[in-house]
């Protein structure tokens, strides 16, 4: 030591009392350059575990650990304080008791006067504790870090400054960024650059302040794609409460949020009061923007077990109507076996798959090669539906899972839009119709009625409003009890049902009284409709087991003549209700007089045809009808006559449409047939000849299947031969739905008997639907003959008929021949046959006998008769 230096030291006192300080507090050994130990103090040798003697000369390498030893570091390190230069740092030593020992020491070499290396002085400090705890707490960290890696969620740490210091494998997997990337960088910025300021601010003065955030956003990874996720953040704090770190976890929540999306879309619309179909569709819709893979469909399963589309936009609409009406079954393709199972159904290959083996040709056109369906289930666990996913590839593992939640949450949307919209159509149910008959009540009668009337006007069509109340419903209650009142009820509403045309409506409005509303109806078809009605009440009711015959006093108010709105016309209905039941039960009463009295008169007029048929009133007059090359008599026409005893001689154009009307034209038809034949085989008897004789028959007649046996039969009866007849059909049969007209029709040609088509050239002239019916003969009818001397295109229309039957080989027949100059015509035109006034009005049989008697057997003499009668 110098002098300038021992000014500079403290005094030799002060010195002592710092070297003891240290010795109290620091372990001190030293050791000579070949490493013996030559002095130890007391927290040495606690330190290392020895005592005194024992450490006395002991080698410093004796008192290392043997993996430092290996090592050429333990040399060089002993070599270099023994040239001069001093040694710090954390070492690991050997307790004599084998144990390690840790400590932070120092090895400075002390020199001699010659500033040679005489000892090596080590000052250490134990820190075995800390360094044991440390060890453990890395080992720790190393099996978080290991947990933290092998977890899906993601794990960022950040410093007190906000730069990441950590992130573990899910992280890596998540957001495709590897830890040396991104280590350093502050996360809100890589992950979250949109984040509102203020909030970072907010989130990072809680972290600070010791607490915990949670949050949900939305983030970007390092390929751009965005992902919902929950973010944990919690703060890990020094002694002194400062931050150290900040520990987040996310969580990846984008099916959840998605889900939550589907749901919130779902019951939107729902609350919106959208139409079930808006609702379903918005659920399909949101299926396929969660999962564009799929293409959605939801069906309903009705009581029936048919199935029948509501929602899927993406299937094209004509497989949607195809499935339509289809019914659910064990073998039903993925929905409708979903629905019978009432379990999911998936089915990965439709090709091949047995359940679609009906209907594969139906989806795998469209492309679809898988379909995954999964039922709606009512609150009581009955199948109401189905949600199928549809795939046009094969369903990935992945997406096994994922689709299992969103059909799991469309199932339960789609459980609740269905549920919701029966219990509207329930409420719908209660408010607007009848809970005892189910037909509409007064409040929605009343509105329905106002839109036929506004179609009506529109239409400038008549409509009639029936006000009907039963007669004598209170004494079938008292006697028979409710039950069957109420029973009785039930079976008019159903008769009134039954009496309903398309665009017609009923209704109850309390009690026994009904409404009807009939459209496109004149007071006429009312009181046809009326009748078939209170014929039903009288003929058709059971009641409590028992036949029961009811009737009822009708009003009937009409549009416009009556009333423009409903109101009135219901006022002014139940006005002439009350005058029905005034006259008596089971009447009839329109609130017009005018109308009233036509229809009583109608009413009237059918009781007497009705009457007449029954007593052999009517009667046939017979026209001849002549073959105009050679003046003979080609045949004769039955038309039948009415002459009523107070209302006199009847026309046919009246009384014929009436009983076809009130359902006597079929008796009319058999009762011509019957007489016309007995006619026929009269005259022949009498040594007239009469070739054959037409009888008129309405389409209703040939509904009847047994009219050919009955043809049949007459003929027998009569000694007639099929030939001897013919039946005259109106075009309007070719209008005719009843599935029994053609077949009726080609039985009697096929027994030989001649059809004709009467009236021809009025309706629905066409060649193809002539060639349909096995028709020989056609009369043109007679307006065209009337027209022909002074109109150019009935003659041109006459030829073309004329023409029609020739190509057809038809026999024509002009009717209505008058004068001369038509008969002329129709000769030079080439007509075989005419028949009109100008040859022999209809006569009645006796006359005819006498026309055929005075015109002989060879008669070329009638053509002289036409010109003596017409001149
Ligand atoms: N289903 C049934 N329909 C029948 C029956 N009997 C008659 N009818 C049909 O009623 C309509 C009116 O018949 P009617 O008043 O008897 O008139 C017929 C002839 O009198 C009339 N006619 C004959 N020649 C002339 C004439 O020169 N001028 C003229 N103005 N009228 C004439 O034509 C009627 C015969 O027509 P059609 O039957 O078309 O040959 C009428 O449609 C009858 O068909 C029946 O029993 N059942």
């Amino acid at each position: 030591m110098n002098e300038g230096s021992r000014h500079n030291q403290p005094p030799r006192t002060e010195r002592l009392s710092y070297l003891d300080a240290l010795d109290r507090v620091m372990a001190i050994a030293s050791f000579r350059v070949d490493g013996a130990l030559c002095h130890a103090n007391a927290n040495y040798l606690r330190m290392m575990g020895m005592t005194h003697e024992e450490a006395q000369g002991r080698l410093h390498s004796s008192l290392c650990t043997p993996a430092l030893l290996a090592t050429s570091r333990y040399h060089d390190i002993w070599a270099q304080l023994c040239a001069g230069t001093a040694y710090s740092g954390v070492v690991e030593r050997v307790r004599s008791d084998g144990r390690s020992c840790w400590m932070e020491a120092t090895y400075s070499p002390v020199l001699d006067a010659q500033g040679q290396v005489v000892e090596i002085l080590k000052i250490a400090t134990d820190i075995t504790a800390r360094r044991t705890q440390e060890q453990a707490q890395k080992a720790h960290l190393q099996r978080l870090s290991l947990i933290a890696d092998a977890t899906d969620t993601a794990v960022i740490m950040s410093d007190a400054s906000s730069r990441i210091v950590h992130v573990n494998g899910g992280f890596s997997r998540l957001f495709g960024w590897h830890a040396e990337e991104i280590l350093g960088q502050d996360p809100i910025t890589l992950l979250s650059p949109k984040l509102h300021d203020g909030f970072v601010q907010t989130y990072r003065a809680q972290l600070r302040g010791g607490l915990p955030v949670e949050r949900e956003e939305i983030v970007v990874t390092k390929t751009g794609r965005r992902y919902w996720i929950k973010v944990v953040s919690n703060p890990i704090l020094d002694d002194a409460g400062q931050l150290l770190f900040t520990v987040s976890m996310l969580t990846d929540i984008t099916r959840a949020k998605m889900h939550e999306a589907l749901q919130y879309r779902g019951l939107e619309a729902m609350a919106r009061e959208r139409p079930l179909s808006d609702v379903l569709e918005t659920i399909c819709k949101e299926v396929e923007r969660i999962a564009p893979e799929i293409t959605a469909s939801i069906l309903e399963v009705d009581a029936f077990g048919m199935m029948h589309p509501l929602a899927g936009a993406s299937l094209p609409a004509s497989y949607s109507q195809l499935l339509d009406g289809l019914s659910i079954g064990p073998q039903a393709g993925s929905c409708g076996t979903a629905a019978w199972r009432n379990q999911a159904v998936f089915v990965e290959d439709i090709a091949n798959d047995p359940l679609w083996t009906d209907y594969k040709h139906l989806a795998l056109p469209l492309g679809f090669r898988a379909c995954w369906s999964t039922p709606i289930q009512s609150s009581e666990g009955r199948a109401i539906g189905t949600v199928a996913f549809y795939y046009r590839q094969t369903c990935s593992k992945a997406w096994t899972e994922f689709h299992q939640q969103l059909a799991d949450v469309c199932v339960h949307l789609c459980a609740l839009a269905l549920e919701r919209e029966h219990a509207r159509s329930r409420i719908r149910q209660l408010a607007f119709y009848d809970g005892l008959t189910g037909l509409p009540n007064r409040s929605l009668l009343q509105a329905q009625a106002n839109q036929a009337i506004t179609l009506a006007a529109r239409d400038k069509q008549a409509l009639a409003v029936l006000f009907i109340d039963l007669d004598r419903f209170k004494p079938v209650n008292d006697s028979m009890g409710h039950p069957a009142g109420d029973e009785l009820l039930c079976n008019v509403a159903a008769c009134l049902l039954q009496a309903l045309g398309p665009s017609d409506m009923a209704g109850r409005l309390s009690g026994d009284e009904f409404v009807m509303v009939l459209s496109q109806t004149d007071a006429e078809q009312a009181t046809s409709t009326i009748e078939r009605l209170q014929e039903q009440l009288a003929n058709s009711l059971v009641v409590a087991g028992k036949p029961l015959a009811v009737s009822a006093s009708i009003g009937i108010a009409m549009f416009p003549e009556d009333g423009r709105d409903m109101d009135t016309l219901l006022q002014r209905a139940d006005m002439a209700m009350y005058q029905a039941k005034n006259a008596g039960r089971g009447l009839f009463s329109f609130f017009s007089d005018e109308m009233n009295r036509l229809a009583q008169e109608r009413r009237t007029l059918e009781t007497a045809l009705r009457d007449a048929l029954k007593n052999q009133e009517l009667h046939l007059h017979y026209q001849p009808q002549i073959e105009l090359a050679s003046g003979q008599l080609y045949g004769v026409e039955a038309l039948a006559r009415w002459t009523h005893p107070e209302l006199g001689p009847i026309s046919p154009a009246r009384f014929i449409p009436l009983a076809e009307e009130c359902g006597l034209i079929a008796d009319i038809g058999r009762w011509a047939l019957g007489e016309a034949c007995r006619q026929l085989a009269q005259w022949r008897t009498q040594g007239l000849r009469v070739p054959s004789v037409s009888v008129n028959l309405s389409p209703s007649s040939f509904h009847d299947l047994d009219l050919p046996d009955m043809v049949a039969q007459t003929l027998q009866r009569n000694a007639l031969l099929p030939q001897d007849l013919t039946l005259e059909l109106t075009e309007s049969i070719l209008l005719d739905t009843n599935p029994s007209t053609m077949k009726t029709i080609e039985a009697v040609h096929a027994h030989g008997v001649r059809l004709s088509m009467d009236d021809f050239g009025t309706g629905y002239s066409s060649l193809s639907y002539l060639r349909r019916l096995p028709v020989s003969e056609l009369k043109l009818d007679r307006s065209f003959v009337a027209d022909l001397e002074h109109n150019e295109s009935a003659r041109a229309l006459s030829n073309a008929i004329l023409g029609i039957g020739q190509s057809l080989h038809l026999t024509v027949v002009a009717e209505g021949v008058e004068t001369l100059a038509q008969r002329s015509m129709l000769g030079m035109q080439g007509y075989p046959v005419a028949q009109g006034f100008l040859f022999a009005h209809p006569l009645a049989p006796s006359e005819l006998t006498e026309w055929l008697l005075q015109q002989g057997q060879t008669t070329t003499e009638v053509e002289k008769v036409g010109h003596s009668s017409k001149l």
